[in-house]
């Protein structure tokens, strides 16, 4: 658990962060959003003293981040910048061994938590721990990365735009990779982000900043459907607020019973988001779309009605 209170830093008069304070539960990953030079990665660098604060006090899991020598406090912190950071002329597994190292892990232990990892991320140890980093694409550099600040299972994970700079399509994959990852370790994350959409996929709740101060702080659901006046509402954005509401629910949540044979036409798996359906059955036409399984069987079908509804203002 992350406790900030008051927390304040001036640099040569400007206020970048401004009596700010937020509470961020065991397990829960909190977005920081807002408009450039915001004071998000301020915030961010105070929780692990990269920055003092002129004034407040930052609390991990109940003790004070002051009282904590900064070196050791970061041991216990897991912090991923954007651009990743990695030391150019060690192998990917000696960067990824780093903090479990530095704490004195037996050689054995780092090198099978360096195994584990590359694994969780999809990268084949024996061939990708040896290389240098240069020797790796962008978003095989990020993984690692994450994965280094993960190495020594921090409880905490401070993250600044990790996925920024990607593609789409390995951005979603890297997104999802890790909220698997954090929801299994039960992590407590902040994720600093320009990106809407990652915060609305990612984040337990998102917290809207403007000059240094939080505007708003709730669940996504929530921003989307009760953003407060004036600058939270630009932000978030309302145009597409429907779709992104659906975005935030599983086929699964809504689908009917229903059996027969595996259709010819669209159809959407359990896991697939509403938006998903709605795209899928907006392409198809008609009221419903069968849910298809990894096995290739109809467990039920989704119907445009509930769909609709959930992204409707009354629900
Ligand atoms: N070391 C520094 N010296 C002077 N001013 C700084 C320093 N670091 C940040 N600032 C200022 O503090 C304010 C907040 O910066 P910060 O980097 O926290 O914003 P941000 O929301 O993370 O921005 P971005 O999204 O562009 O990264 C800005 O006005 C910035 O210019």
């Amino acid at each position: 658990m992350i406790e900030v209170e008051n927390l304040t830093k001036r640099f040569d008069g400007v206020t970048a962060v401004d009596d700010l304070s937020f509470t961020v539960p065991e397990g829960e990953v909190l977005a920081l959003v807002g408009t450039s030079g915001c004071g998000k990665s301020t915030t961010l660098r105070m929780l692990n003293r990269l920055i003092e604060p002129d004034r407040g006090r930052v609390l991990i899991d109940g003790l004070d981040a002051a009282a904590t020598p900064p070196e050791k406090l970061r041991q216990g912190i897991g912090y991923v910048i954007q651009g990743v950071g990695l030391f150019p002329h060690w192998s990917v597994a000696q960067n990824i061994g780093t903090v479990p190292r530095l704490l004195g892990w037996d050689r054995a232990r780092t090198e099978a938590r360096t195994r584990e990892l590359l694994e969780l991320f999809g990268l084949d140890p024996d061939e990708f721990g040896p290389k240098p980093p240069a020797a790796l694409s962008g978003g095989q550099q990020q993984r690692i990365g994450v994965a280094r600040a993960m190495a020594a299972e921090p409880a905490v994970l401070l993250m600044d735009e990790p996925f920024g700079a990607l593609d789409p399509v390995t951005r979603a994959r890297l997104q999802e990779e890790f909220a698997q990852i954090q929801r299994r370790r039960g992590i407590t994350v902040i994720l600093v982000t320009h990106d809407m959409d990652e915060a609305f996929r990612l984040a337990d709740r998102i917290a809207v900043m403007d000059q240094g101060k939080i505007l708003q702080v709730d669940t996504p659901e929530r921003l989307l459907r009760g953003p407060r006046e004036g600058f939270v509402r630009q932000f978030v954005g309302l145009d597409d607020r429907a779709l992104r509401i659906l975005s935030l629910h599983r086929v699964s949540e809504y689908a009917h019973p229903a059996s027969g044979a595996a259709p010819v036409g669209q159809w959407v798996g359990p896991g697939d988001t509403l938006r998903e359906a709605a795209s899928r059955l907006i392409w198809q036409g008609g009221d419903s779309l069968p849910v298809i399984d990894g096995d290739d069987r109809v467990v039920g079908e989704i119907r445009a009605a509930d769909i609709w509804r959930v992204g409707g203002r009354g629900a």
